[in-house]
């Protein structure tokens, strides 16, 4: 997630060499300065941005902590881990945000939740930093921040499931695999964009594809019997709020 966050961070004309990436395989990352651990005699940072899996949180802490100073606004996008546990473990900083982007933050096109107890001015700049990459929007209740993620930031995963799903059914229809794959995806980006562009919902768009007794209406009544899609999309956000909660648990 931090290299697409990178990536969009490049593409939008972002200084490099105002970047420095850690990270422990110290692979390196063409135009920004990459090192395996911070160095003993760096600058106190004015952003650091965590981005390692909340599993891993307390391994870096060791290294990282001793770095920040009081003028050093912390990002977090690690999911679960909420602002105490990171204030307990990060005890110097000018202020703390949660962020919950997702990967299309790298082609600009992200949508990155936001949450913090800092004040306007700390809002201000923490929306500055994301909004390159995308949608930015605040959440001020951090429970609900928790439980809304999946949404947005496992969302793409979802998404990437539901066109290999409308591929496969292609492919069982008799497309050939490479074709099925080019249609679905390419009715799903037409479809999203069609939608972000129209006066109307998403649901009265779906009503314009369905001709009365048409194919479409006998598609769709598969997909509305029960609320069958609703009621799975539900499922899938709750498991993913549990895991979530299960992950703050832990950190605290
Ligand atoms: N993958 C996604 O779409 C999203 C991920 N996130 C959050 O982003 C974080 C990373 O997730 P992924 O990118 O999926 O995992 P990943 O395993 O691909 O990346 C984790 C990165 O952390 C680095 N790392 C490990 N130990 C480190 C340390 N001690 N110091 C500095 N860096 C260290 C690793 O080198 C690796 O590049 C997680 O906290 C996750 O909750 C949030 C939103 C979306
Ligand atoms: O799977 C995860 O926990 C992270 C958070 C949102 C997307 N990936």
């Amino acid at each position: 997630m931090g290299g697409a966050m990178l990536r969009g961070w490049l593409a939008s004309g972002i200084d490099p060499a105002r970047i420095t990436v850690i990270r422990p395989s110290g692979t390196p990352i063409e135009g920004v300065t990459v090192l395996k651990a911070p160095p003993p005699d760096g600058e106190v940072p004015a952003v650091m941005l965590l981005a390692m899996k909340p599993q891993k949180l307390d391994e870096a802490v060791s290294a990282l902590a001793p770095t920040t100073g009081e003028g050093t606004l912390i990002v977090s996008v690690l999911a679960g881990v909420e602002l105490p546990s990171l204030a307990k473990r990060f005890p110097k900083h000018r202020a703390i945000v949660r962020v919950m982007p997702n990967t299309p933050s790298a082609i600009g096109k992200g949508v990155s939740l936001l949450h913090t107890d800092g004040d306007e001015a700390v809002r201000v700049e923490a929306e500055t930093l994301v909004r390159p990459l995308g949608l930015a929007e605040w959440i001020d209740d951090e429970a609900l921040f928790g439980r809304v993620s999946a949404l947005s930031g496992c969302g793409p995963a979802f998404l990437f499931r539901f066109i290999d799903a409308m591929a496969k059914a292609g492919e069982a229809q008799g497309l050939a695999p490479d074709q099925a794959a080019r249609l679905a995806l390419a009715t799903v980006g037409g479809a999203a964009e069609l939608a972000a562009a129209s006066e109307e919902t998403p649901a009265q768009l779906a009503d314009r594809v369905a001709s009365p007794g048409g194919s479409t209406r006998a598609g769709l009544n598969v997909i509305d019997k029960g609320a069958a899609l609703d009621r799975l999309m539900q499922n899938v956000l709750t498991a993913s709020a549990r895991r979530n909660e299960e992950m703050a648990a832990a950190a605290r």
